[in-house]
């Protein structure tokens, strides 16, 4: 055992995942998971009505609370991993967190989305302790469309890439594992269903296709409109009844299941459609719809060659609503389902093994 393995036995690294509706964080001991823990913020309605930044103390200090609760304190913490948000776009890996890539996400210089805050976070808590390395994995910017994916119809317009671009790569690494082949030998379909929902064409280890939810590409979520008419869109944008960030939220943080029913929390509508709520039988059925459409479209980008589906994210934990999506689907190719996500797994082995072998990570 070489000194950085014997010293990463007794590593702490703290994983931080801030999604749309949820803090996820957890601690490892050396490759040892100690704990993990969902922190939801889908009750917390005025949290999650303010704009991002604004939500950083709230996230910080819920993550502080959790570490206390568990008897870790954060001096403890040697080396600590978050998901990356919204910045310029990259290729897939392990990056060091820079000052740069700081500016950027704090500032929203590309957009806001809940993983902007993982990197801030995680710097704040390094400063204020032991300077611990902050590193992230697959931050949602990650870029490997084809050129023809990227055209929109409008000189001046291209389509960008951003989704659930970290578990999607691990979903379909542990596709490929249980279909013992490598991700880079297979052509695959990821349908990540969280509060955003993504749908990637994964053709021999890179996605060359995907739609990008904050946007308004593809299907509707429970938090985000997906494709809209565009004529409406503009008669709402030029009605004088929103500002700018208004119609974004409207339309993004605001948007799909929450637009209408006030709750992106797909769960506990599943329940009131169970107890014979036909409004939203119908909306969580044409959220399938619409999902099922997006899958077809990526079915044809990769020319019908399909290895395998795979369906991942919170939402793939509903039995009824994957039985209704396999209806649609599963004559393309097998399905496979990863219900949950395996972020926290994929942030941890991309900031570990960069650290543990002493491998350099990209420069942002
Ligand atoms: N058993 C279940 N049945 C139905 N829906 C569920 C179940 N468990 C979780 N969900 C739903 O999954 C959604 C949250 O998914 P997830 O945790 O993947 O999203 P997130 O991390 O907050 O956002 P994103 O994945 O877009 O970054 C919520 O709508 C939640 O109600
Ligand atoms: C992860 C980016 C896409 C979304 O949140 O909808």
């Amino acid at each position: 055992m070489n000194e950085q393995n014997a010293a990463g036995d007794n590593l702490y690294t703290l994983i931080i995942n801030p999604g749309s509706t949820s803090t996820k964080i957890a601690v490892y001991q050396g490759e040892s998971e100690l704990y993990r823990e969902t922190i939801s913020h889908m009750q917390e309605k005025e949290m999650l009505d303010k704009r991002i930044q604004e939500q950083k103390q709230d996230r910080k200090e819920a993550i502080l609370q959790s570490l206390k609760s568990h008897q870790i304190h954060l001096s403890d913490i040697g080396l600590i991993t978050a998901r990356g948000g919204l910045m310029r776009p990259v290729e897939s890996g392990t990056y060091e967190v820079n000052d740069k890539m700081i500016s950027d996400l704090s500032t929203n210089k590309y957009g806001e989305h809940a993983s902007n805050l993982g990197a801030v976070i995680g710097v704040e808590l390094s400063r204020e302790t032991n300077e611990a390395p902050v590193y992230i994995t697959d931050p949602v910017v990650v870029d490997e469309l084809e050129d023809l994916a990227r055209f929109t119809g409008i000189k001046s317009m291209e389509r960008k890439s951003i989704f659930h671009a970290l578990n999607q790569k691990a979903a379909a690494k542990k596709a490929a594992a249980a279909l013992n082949k490598e991700y880079e030998e297979l052509q695959l379909i990821v349908i990540h269903l969280g509060g955003g929902i993504s749908v990637g064409a994964h053709a021999f280890g890179k996605v060359i296709d995907v739609n990008n939810g904050l946007d308004g590409e593809g299907p509707f979520s429970p938090e985000r409109a997906g494709t809209l008419p565009v004529g409406d869109v503009i008669k709402e944008a030029y009605s004088g009844n929103y500002t700018e960030s208004q119609l974004k939220k409207r339309y993004v943080g605001n948007g799909g299941l929450k637009s209408y029913f006030e709750t992106s929390d797909t769960a506990a509508l599943e329940k009131r459609k169970d107890a014979g709520d036909t409004e939203i039988d119908s909306v969580l059925r044409a959220m399938v719809y619409q999902t099922a459409k997006e899958a077809g479209a990526m079915a044809s980008v990769l020319k019908g060659r399909v290895d395998a589906l795979i369906v991942t994210g919170g939402i793939a934990n509903s039995s009824w609503i994957c039985r209704e999506l396999e209806n649609y689907i599963s004559w393309i190719a097998p399905v496979l389902h990863y219900p949950g996500e395996d972020e926290i797994a994929a942030l941890f082995t991309g900031a570990y093994n960069t650290w543990n072998t002493g491998t350099k990570a990209k420069k942002y």
